[in-house]
């Protein structure tokens, strides 16, 4: 419990620049309208556009905080406050289930480009499952670079979970096939896989992945799939883009999003959720192990906001 209010002061301290960029707009429009008009809507859409949240994300919120104005009847642009929050908090979702891969049998595949926090989050991850009382098994398939395989070795050795790894340059499905017969044969509870995602070989990348999943449905069909994508919050719409064209290629369900720790681009992890209708399951804020955390919609809003430091005490 104290880890989580750890968690939680760290990631409004991570989120300061995120909220001078959104909030503090925010509070200047609703401070400096006197009624609720055209012009007040715009300036709203402007700042949440300018805070990364989409344009997309962005015309869903203002077109729900209308609705809401009308059926409420409220005059007042102070009082629209809370109900923009509320329809922030209302485009993030993850759905039943999010991670019931924690509790079965399953196949965890990480897909990301190089450098966006990926072997970090595989190794903060299964240290975490370790810890929750879970065997863990990763597969270095990443094997494009050797400093990929030594890093998730390291992690490995690190968090005491086995790794399966081959030479650098090695066929990642080969190494996968290893993994899955080694995650058999030791009654593995979660297989963790460090995957490809050089999207500059779209084709590539699609064929590498269709292979990978071919042989855990042929040799592993019993497990329970989740196929999770790195994406970097600091790169704001980049990520969005990123995900985009993952998304063309494997079946996501779910998004780890790192470095929202000192970034002002956090209204991301609103956009991503909403455009792409792909839930955020984890947040980053920093390289140590406790600071990947599973995301929660509440605490995010309230971290943004500033409406959470009250919770602190
Ligand atoms: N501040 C911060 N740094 C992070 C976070 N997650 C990862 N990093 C750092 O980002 C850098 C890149 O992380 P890696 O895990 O090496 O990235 P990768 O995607 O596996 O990249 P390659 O190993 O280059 O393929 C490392 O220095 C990490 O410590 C985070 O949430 N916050």
């Amino acid at each position: 419990m104290g880890e989580k209010k750890g968690f939680f002061s760290r990631l409004v301290k991570g989120l300061s620049k995120t909220r001078e960029s959104i909030v503090s707009g925010i509070d200047s429009i609703f401070s400096g309208f006197s009624s609720i008009d055209e012009d007040f809507y715009e300036e709203i859409e402007e700042t949440l556009i300018m805070g990364d949240l989409g344009i997309h994300t962005t015309e869903k919120i203002i077109e729900d905080l209308r609705a809401r104005v009308k059926e409420e009847h409220i005059k007042d642009p102070s009082a629209c406050k809370q109900l923009l929050i509320d329809s922030i908090r209302s485009q993030m979702d993850l759905g039943e289930n999010a991670y019931q891969f924690e509790n079965r049998t399953s196949v965890v595949l990480v897909i990301g480009v190089n450098g966006v926090g990926k072997t970090t989050s595989i190794g903060k991850l299964a240290g975490q499952m370790k810890e929750m009382g879970r065997s863990v098994l990763l597969a270095a398939a990443d094997t494009f670079r050797a400093a990929a395989i030594e890093q998730l070795t390291e992690w490995a050795n690190r968090s005491g979970v086995g790794i399966i790894a081959q030479k650098e340059g090695s066929d990642p499905a080969a190494v996968i096939y290893d993994a899955v017969q080694a995650a058999k044969a030791r009654k593995t509870d979660v297989l963790i896989c460090d995957t490809a995602g050089r999207l500059h070989n779209k084709k590539n990348l699609m064929e590498e992945l269709r292979k990978i999943n071919r042989i855990i449905e042929k040799e592993y069909p019993e497990a329970y799939k989740e196929t999770l994508v790195v994406l970097d919050g600091t790169t704001g719409q980049n990520a969005l883009a990123q995900a985009r064209q993952f998304q063309e290629v494997a079946d996501i369900t779910g998004i780890i999003l790192t470095k929202m720790d000192g970034t002002a681009k956090g209204g991301i992890a609103v956009a991503i959720q909403s455009e792409l209708g792909i839930p955020v399951k984890y947040i980053g804020i920093g390289e140590k192990i406790d600071d990947l955390q599973k995301f929660n919609a509440d605490e995010f809003v309230n971290a943004l906001f500033g409406a959470g430091q009250k919770q602190e005490d």
